[in-house]
């Protein structure tokens, strides 16, 4: 029996609409690898932290975006990220590497890198993938598969986030998220925005299993297709 031929899914959205969860269980529902992008930029910055880089200026960024040596593992039942052979899953979701990670993003040297990356993890995915980030259907992936945009209501993403992390002040993390939001939307290169193809879909009043099962039946009718 021929074996399927290999889906290519982009999931890309701000911060809290729910990309993660809903790539991942995807991802395991149809048998497919998942990656995280905002994981390996997330590791970038915190290897640009680690070694005292000043992420104010960009050329100092540039120079040295090279080094770091970032591998992901793609199983979504559990996803991996290293950084010269150590595991920063914990370390890459701390504030400071938070709060750092849009100015770091946005150089240009980095972004080549890390989409070389996304686009070859891509490439070796034997059944497909599920690639969630900021701009996989615009840059990285534009002949996915699938595209798909996600939104929510401010308040919802900060109270998801909020959730997330004890303590957390909702009204900090609704500001928080929106400096994030109009940082990555506005710059220069490969910002934040939504595929002209992409299919929109809004979870502010949606549960998590009500998203995921919308997108499953949305790959199912893209591989029926093919
Ligand atoms: N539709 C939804 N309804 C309620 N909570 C959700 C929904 N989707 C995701 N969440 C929760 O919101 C939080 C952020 O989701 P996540 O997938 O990490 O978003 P993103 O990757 O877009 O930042 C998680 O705690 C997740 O369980
Ligand atoms: N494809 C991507 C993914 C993330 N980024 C940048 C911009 C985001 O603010 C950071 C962190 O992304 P991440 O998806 O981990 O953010 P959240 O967990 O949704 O808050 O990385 C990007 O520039 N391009």
């Amino acid at each position: 029996m021929e074996s399927a031929p290999a889906v290519i899914v982009a999931i890309d959205g701000p911060s809290g609409t729910g990309k993660s969860s809903t790539s991942k269980a995807v991802a395991a529902r149809l048998g497919l690898s998942y990656l995280d992008t905002g994981a390996q930029y997330r590791a970038i910055t915190w290897w640009m932290v680690t070694n005292g880089v000043d992420v104010t200026d960009p050329s100092e960024i540039a120079a040295v975006a090279g080094k770091p040596d970032i591998v992901s593992g793609t199983d979504p039942a559990g996803p991996t990220i290293t950084v010269d052979g150590v595991d920063v899953a914990g370390p890459i979701r701390t504030q400071e590497v938070t709060a750092k990670v849009s100015a770091v993003s946005a150089v240009p040297e980095v972004r080549a890198r890390i989409t070389e990356l996304q686009r070859s993890i891509a490439a070796d995915a034997r059944t497909g993938i599920v690639v969630e980030g900021r701009d996989i259907g615009t840059t990285v992936l534009p002949d996915a598969d699938l595209k798909i945009f996600l939104t929510a209501s401010p308040e919802a993403r900060a109270a998801r986030r909020s959730g997330e992390l004890k303590n957390a002040d909702v009204d900090a993390t609704r500001e928080a998220l929106i400096k994030r939001d109009a940082a990555d939307s506005s710059r220069k290169t490969s910002p934040l925005a939504k595929a002209d193809d992409a299919v929109e879909v809004d979870t502010t009043d949606l549960t998590l299993a009500q998203v995921v099962e919308c997108v499953v039946g949305l790959v199912e009718e893209k591989r029926a297709a093919k």
